[in-house]
């Protein structure tokens, strides 16, 4: 049932403090894993960052999209098989790594956003992240995994980024990057997210996920921890609360946090509009990393 009007006008004065805050801030939004996976859920979201970018905010979106690659790789008769949370890439699997988020993801989510009304610009992530291969990883106790294509990113062409946020486009950024030769290479979509927050320095950091935040124990919504620190994280992780696809978004997290990114918000990209809870109202939403 509809709000009388009043209602509606005054959750917009609510707004408008923050809004007064925010324009012409820069936000850095990780978007991705189950939150991509229904429809409406994506449209919902990048609805949100259409009006994020209309009432004067800068945001910068750099998407995920493991869930697409596992599946792309298994119809090529490929088993995907994960390091510390990082993809094993070989040759091959690149290929498909690069296709998948470059020409369907990356393309899918500005288009969705043109039909808002958006102004968006897709940058694959090579254009714009120097990468170089990751040295092979330790699985268990001393097990080391070469890694294949997999890449730390070194630097950011930040000019490019830039260049489309003046021309009060939305950049879209794919988590790959060149190395010195030009091979793509694949990066975490977190990690790839942190830095780039990082050396944007974004006065938020939000990543969009399927959990409401960082919880005690990721089965009971009921545990969830609304602000946490990094001496706390470390212990969280010590004591293996924290663990599998949250340990990169933490590590970046913390990263972003030392390179002068002033806030990092964990969110339920799952929840309608979290992201217009977390910036426009007084209600705490999700899970806050303080310095
Ligand atoms: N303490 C924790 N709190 C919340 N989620 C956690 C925690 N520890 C591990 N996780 C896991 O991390 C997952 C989120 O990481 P991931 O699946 O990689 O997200 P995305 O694909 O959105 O980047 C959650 O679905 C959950 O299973
Ligand atoms: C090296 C590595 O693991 N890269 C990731 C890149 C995509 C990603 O991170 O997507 P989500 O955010 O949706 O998980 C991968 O291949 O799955």
């Amino acid at each position: 049932m509809a709000q009388p009007p009043n209602v509606r006008a005054e959750a917009l004065i609510e707004a408008l403090p923050f809004i007064q805050k925010f324009r012409g801030q820069l936000f850095v939004i990780k978007y991705g894993g189950s939150a991509m996976e229904d429809e409406q859920v994506v449209e919902r979201f990048l609805r949100d960052v259409v009006f994020l970018e209309a009432v004067g905010i800068n945001p910068v979106v750099i998407h995920g999209g493991g869930k697409a690659i596992t599946s792309k790789m298994r119809d090529a008769g490929l088993k995907p098989r994960f390091v510390n949370g990082l993809r094993v890439t070989d040759e091959q699997s690149i290929c498909i790594v690069e296709d998948v988020l470059d020409n369907e993801i990356n393309p899918a989510i500005v288009k969705v956003m043109h039909g808002f009304g958006g102004k968006a610009v897709g940058i694959k992530g090579k254009d714009v992240l120097i990468g170089k291969k990751l040295p092979p990883q330790t699985e268990g106790k001393s097990t080391k995994i070469d890694m294949g294509f997999v890449g730390e990113v070194i630097d950011v062409q930040t000019d490019i980024i830039a260049k489309a946020i003046a021309a009060e486009s939305v950049p879209v950024i794919s988590p790959l990057a060149r190395d010195a030769s030009g091979h793509a290479l694949n990066i975490n979509a977190d990690i790839a997210a942190g830095t780039v927050a990082g050396r944007l320095r974004a006065a938020k950091f939000i990543y969009l996920s399927d959990v409401p935040g960082i919880m005690r124990d990721p089965t009971d919504k009921e545990s969830l921890i609304p602000s946490v620190n990094r001496a706390e994280i470390e212990q969280l992780r010590e004591d293996e609360i924290i663990t599998g696809g949250m340990i990169p978004k933490v590590e970046s997290a913390l990263h972003a946090l030392a390179e002068g990114v002033e806030k990092v918000h964990f969110i339920d990209g799952r929840t309608p509009h979290s992201l217009l809870l977390e910036i426009f109202t007084n209600t705490g939403v999700g899970t806050e990393i303080v310095a």
